[in-house]
């Protein structure tokens, strides 16, 4: 299978206050097409790092040194028509002031060289496909108008719009509460699968990560710990700090229970 992308030895440098913070040294990892890979770690230990470093959205005061390869598009990435993104905040990147269907609207005109009239048709479709409810007439809602789960949805939908080979969901599920969370991440695993996109999913929570990847990456201080796939990794990691975390996953749901 033709890698969506073939990272080699990635390390980014901030700058902070006159100091330098090392924050991914030395990252060697692949994506495969249409797979669905976790990247889990505890704050601070580069996750978005990575993945503004595979969008080209890193500050411009940032040091990257190493390569990243897109050996299918043969060109660099354009974000919205290679990489689709959604962060953990929705309101953060809907415009507050336009109707979410235009915003979905927005992103296939841009990237898909559709007129306004197919444009609407997609976006409908797509809240659909979403799963939210009466996309004809929701399509001219605006974001203060929908709860924190259905902002959500439609960020994933402008965030395939542009039919992207590779989707980045960056704590997308954090700030929701358990349910939807789940349901979001449903909806995630059944989009990605259904369009054959690859998935890169950044959370904290190892339960949320097997539940969605077929592989999971470990990042601890900016350095990848161990990757795997899902099964392998939880029943037999090899790192010891793997362990932990799974330690300390498995005394939560306990305390929880
Ligand atoms: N713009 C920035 N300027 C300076 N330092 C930064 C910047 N962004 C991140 N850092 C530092 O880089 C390191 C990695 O941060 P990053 O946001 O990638 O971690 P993370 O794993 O995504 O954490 P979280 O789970 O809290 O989102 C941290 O030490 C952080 O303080
Ligand atoms: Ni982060």
């Amino acid at each position: 299978m033709t890698p969506a992308l073939n990272i080699h030895r990635l390390s980014v440098t901030y700058r902070r206050d006159r100091q330098e913070v090392e924050a991914l040294s030395g990252v060697d990892l692949d994506v495969g097409a249409g797979e669905k890979l976790a990247i889990i770690g505890e704050s601070g230990s580069g996750k978005s790092t990575l993945a503004l470093a595979i969008a080209g959205l890193l500050p411009a005061s940032a040091k990257i040194a190493g390569r990243i390869e897109w050996p299918s598009l043969g060109r660099p990435p354009v974000n919205g028509r290679d990489i689709g993104f959604v962060f953990q905040d929705p309101s953060a990147s809907l415009d507050p002031v336009m109707a979410v269907g235009e915003q979905i609207a927005e992103v296939a005109r841009a990237h898909r060289g559709m007129n306004w009239r197919q444009a609407y048709a997609l976006a409908e479709e797509l809240l659909a496909r979403v799963k939210l409810p009466e996309p004809a007439a929701l399509r001219k809602a605006y974001p203060h108008q929908l709860s924190g789960g259905q902002k959500q949805r439609v960020a994933i939908a402008a965030a395939i719009a542009g039919r992207p080979g590779l989707l980045i969901a960056d704590e997308a599920t954090s700030a929701l509460d358990t349910i939807v969370q789940r349901d979001i991440v449903a909806l995630i695993r059944q989009l990605v699968d259904e369009d054959g996109t690859s998935l890169l999913f950044i959370t904290h929570d190892i339960a949320l990560a097997s539940e969605i990847a077929n592989r999971i990456a470990v990042f601890r201080n900016g350095q990848l710990v161990e990757a795997g796939a899902t099964e392998a990794l939880v029943a037999s990691p090899q790192q010891a700090y793997t362990r932990l975390l799974l330690q300390a996953h498995l005394g939560l749901e306990e305390t929880v229970r």
